[in-house]
């Protein structure tokens, strides 16, 4: 036990017994392995950290600056107080790690510049038993290592008290031991994981020690029995021992190996003055003087034993201690086994693992290879395929080349053949042009007559309607559209029939030819035709239909008179009567107030005469009232059909009343005489007579029976005989003073007659003449245009027969 002043200057007792002292540095990572080591090796022991701290001493501090100074003082204490502080620190750290290792701890600081010296003082002052240090740091550790190889560590194995027992780790294994000469101290208090060390060394000092008292022993007994025998007294043995004791306790301090004494001389007697003084001696003396001589003799036996043994002694002991370190070499070894088994074990387990992951690693490469098997056979095949491919692609390269080749002569023959086409197509217009031109030239006789029209080709035609303009177009119906269109300065609407159901392309002509020969001022000319498009060319109505005027709700449109209405009758059945008398008879077939057409001058102009018959349809529409209910029983057109359609004509110019039901309030109203009721205020006042007639007329065209219906030139006659001359009005200013001379349309005139043309004449510069006036203009020798005074391309006149025809139908009414 013992007591020491620590850093921050208490003091604490130490049993050195129970105690392991461990020397710890100032980094804990470098005496971990140490510490833990002891804690792990003296389960049950306290383990008591050693801990040499060097305070800080900044060189410039130098002794002159510092003496005698305040700063000094003030200094050295918070020097103090960092030391403290951080000894504090390290050695928290090292009880943090003890405090796992369940072990009862306590420290053992001591201030010092030299870290050696201080531990060595240590072990001095507390003499303390067991102690345990580094033998050098970890990275020096081999398996091989045996010495010592810290400063340290050989200084305090060589300068340390030798009764401390001293264990020297690196990295946690132990490398060498120094042990203490106090052998049954060893064993008394050697920790159990370190008993294999003391008791090794236990058995040997056991073994030497039997060995030697046996000896020494047997020698007392056989030197005590020779005593006994020869019945000497304790006084000779006094003599002996002291002397044997002497020199035995003159080697006990040191190792067994000290010489004792000097060895004394051999030979059976001893001589010099003891023999001498044998002689002069008596018998009783003589026999004192021999039991002396071999209590000498034995004596020198002793001692000669004792030098043997001693000889013995240290030849065991050293064999001893050869034992020893070869036993801590053993134990050292084992250590080592112990932890290489350990290893091997990890290592075994960790090559397991290993291996099996190589099992594993080779299953996968084995997929992975047949795997790859699989791909390069598929790549072959691929590759195969791929150069089949490559062949082919070669081939297709070759035949597009080829092909392009061929396309590329294809396409200079294509171009040429369109330039040859469009060549042969402009020939054609051109061609088609002149002959149509002298076409016109041969039948501008004929059409004076009034039997002949006009073929125009689908170029002219698309030029005359703007290429068919949607804004240019006039309606749809049934029939085809109707485009409005400008030819030859004169206003057309261009029929454009369908192509299905149709006759053939001669029976289309043949019915247009019929057609085209119907002339009356009360149906719209036929101007021309394109047989090649299936168009109808008539002249252009600007002033709309019967159905405009009597659906109109407009109030700025002025509403037809009743004289105007009993006119349009009569030109109704006038128009209507003509067709039928033609030969062959034509009939209308679709007759409907939108195909009464009126000019600007009110005067009616009907069309789609005959085109039922152009164009055959599948089904006539059944809801419209104005077509003949006999014919959904007879599926004909007949004459009759348009006389029935006339009657609703007239039914709907009297009541100006929706179709449904009228004919039974007009029969209503004339059975009750009371027709007025019926009569369109709108037309005026109308003579109630008049009124009756017209709607019974109309009744009568109405009759279910064809037969029942009347004649129409009986029908012309009554409604002409109703025919008065008409109310003059502002709104009917054309009407307004028929007897007056009306003024002629501009374009009716002779550009150079200024009157109205009688034989119009188109000339190369796009206008129209008199024949007599433009024929005489070219006849001085005029190349030029009368209206433009540009040179025109040819003296070639056609005769304009829309214009003429117009004019007629102006005269006429006029
Ligand atoms: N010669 C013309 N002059 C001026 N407008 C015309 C002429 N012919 C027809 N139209 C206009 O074209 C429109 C269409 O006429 P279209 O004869 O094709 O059909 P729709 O009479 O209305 O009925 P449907 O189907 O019975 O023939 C008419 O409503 C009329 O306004």
């Amino acid at each position: 036990m013992g007591s020491i002043g620590e850093i921050g200057g208490a003091e604490m007792v130490l049993d050195v017994d129970e105690t392991i002292f461990v020397a710890v540095s100032e980094e804990v990572e470098r005496s971990r392995t140490t510490v833990l080591w002891a804690a792990r090796n003296f389960s049950g022991k306290k383990i008591c950290l050693l801990y040499v701290h060097r305070p800080v001493r900044p060189a410039s501090w130098t002794q002159k600056k510092l003496v005698g100074g305040t700063f000094r003082k003030h200094a050295v204490k918070v020097i103090e107080r960092v030391d403290k502080q951080k000894v504090d620190e390290i050695m928290d750290s090292y009880l943090r790690l003890l405090s796992q290792a369940e072990v009862q701890t306590d420290k053992l600081c001591i201030a010092g510049q030299n870290v050696e010296e201080g531990i060595v003082e240590l072990i001095a002052r507390h003499n303390i038993k067991w102690f345990v240090m580094g033998a050098a740091s970890d990275k020096h550790y081999s398996w091989k290592m045996t010495d010592l190889k810290s400063k340290k560590a050989i200084f305090v194995c060589k300068k340390a008290p030798d009764s401390c027992h001293i264990w020297f780790l690196c990295k946690g294994y132990l490398i060498f031991t120094r042990a203490t000469n106090d052998v049954s101290n060893n064993r008394q208090t050697m920790p159990p994981l370190v008993q294999l060390d003391s008791d090794t060394e236990t058995r040997k000092s056991e073994k030497m020690e039997s060995s030697y008292m046996r000896r020494r022993l047997r020698y007392w007994r056989s030197l005590l029995e020779q005593d006994g025998e020869k019945d000497t007294g304790q006084s000779e043995r006094e003599k002996v021992e002291p002397r044997a004791t002497s020199n035995v306790s003159s080697g006990s301090g040191s190792s067994f190996g000290e010489p004792v004494g000097p060895e004394p001389p051999a030979g059976p007697e001893p001589s010099g003055p003891e023999s001498a003084r044998l002689d002069t001696l008596t018998t009783p003396d003589i026999e004192e003087k021999k039991r002396e001589g071999n209590v000498a003799r034995e004596v020198h036996r002793y001692d000669k034993a004792m030098h043997d043994i001693g000889q013995s002694e240290r030849t065991v002991y050293g064999e001893a201690r050869n034992e020893l370190k070869e036993d801590d070499s053993t134990m050292e070894a084992l250590c080592k086994a112990k932890a290489l088994e350990g290893l091997c074990i990890k290592e075994l387990s960790r090559r397991k693992k290993l291996e099996e992951l190589l099992e594993k690693e080779k299953d996968e490469v084995n997929r992975v290879i047949e795997q790859n098997n699989g791909f390069m056979k598929k790549l072959q095949m691929v590759e195969g395929d791929n150069l089949k491919l490559e062949r082919q692609i070669r081939r297709l390269q070759d035949l597009e080349k080829e092909h392009g080749e061929k396309f590329d002569t294809a396409m200079e023959l294509l171009k040429s053949f369109r330039q040859k086409r469009d060549e042969i197509r402009i020939d054609h217009e051109n061609a088609m042009k002149e002959v149509n031109a002298l076409k016109r030239l041969i039948k501008g006789k004929t059409v004076e007559s009034g039997s002949e029209m006009l073929d125009y080709s689908f170029m002219e035609i698309n030029e005359a309607t703007n290429e068919f303009d949607p804004s240019w177009k006039l309606g749809d119906g049934k029939y085809g559209s109707v485009y409005k269109g400008s030819l030859q300065h004169l206003q057309v609407a261009v029929k454009m029939l369908p192509s299905y159901g149709s006759q053939n392309h001669f029976e289309f002509e043949r019915q247009v030819e019929i057609l085209s020969r119907v002339r009356h001022p009360n149906l719209v000319t036929l101007v021309g035709t394109c047989p090649e498009y299936r168009s109808i060319i008539y002249q252009y109505i600007p002033s709309g239909s019967l159905e405009d005027c009597l659906s109109s709700t407009n109030n700025n449109v002025p509403a037809l008179s009743w004289e105007s209405r009993i006119r349009i009758a009569s030109e109704i059945c006038s128009a209507l009567l003509f067709l039928h008398s033609n030969v062959p008879c034509i009939i209308h077939g679709n007759l409907k107030p939108s195909k009464i057409l009126l000019d600007s001058n009110l005067v009616t102009k009907i069309s789609d005469y005959g085109i039922s018959q152009l164009i055959p349809i599948d089904g006539v529409d059944k809801s419209d009232p104005h077509v003949d209910p006999h014919y959904f029983v007879s599926g004909e057109m007949t004459l009759e059909s348009d006389v029935y359609s006339f009657g609703m004509i007239l039914l709907q110019l009297l009541t100006r009343r929706p179709l449904s039901g009228v004919l039974r309030d007009v029969k209503c109203a004339v059975e009750n005489d009371n027709i007025s009721a019926v009569l369109d205020d709108s037309a005026g006042e109308w003579p109630v007579a008049r009124g009756k007639k017209l709607a019974n007329i109309a009744i009568r065209c109405c009759k279910k029976n064809p037969l029942n219906r009347p004649d129409l030139a009986m029908v012309l006659k009554f409604i002409d005989r109703m025919k008065v001359p008409e109310v003059p009005s502002s709104e009917t200013s054309s009407y307004s003073d028929q007897k007056a001379p009306r003024r002629p349309p501009s374009h009716y005139l002779c550009p150079i007659f200024q009157e109205v043309m009688k034989d119009p004449l188109i000339a190369a510069d796009g206008f129209t003449y008199e024949a007599e006036a433009i024929r005489e203009w070219l006849a001085n020798g005029h190349d030029t245009s009368p209206m433009t005074n540009l040179k025109m391309e040819d003296c070639n006149l056609i005769p304009n027969h829309a214009l003429h025809l117009a004019i007629q139908d102006w005269q006429n009414q006029w």
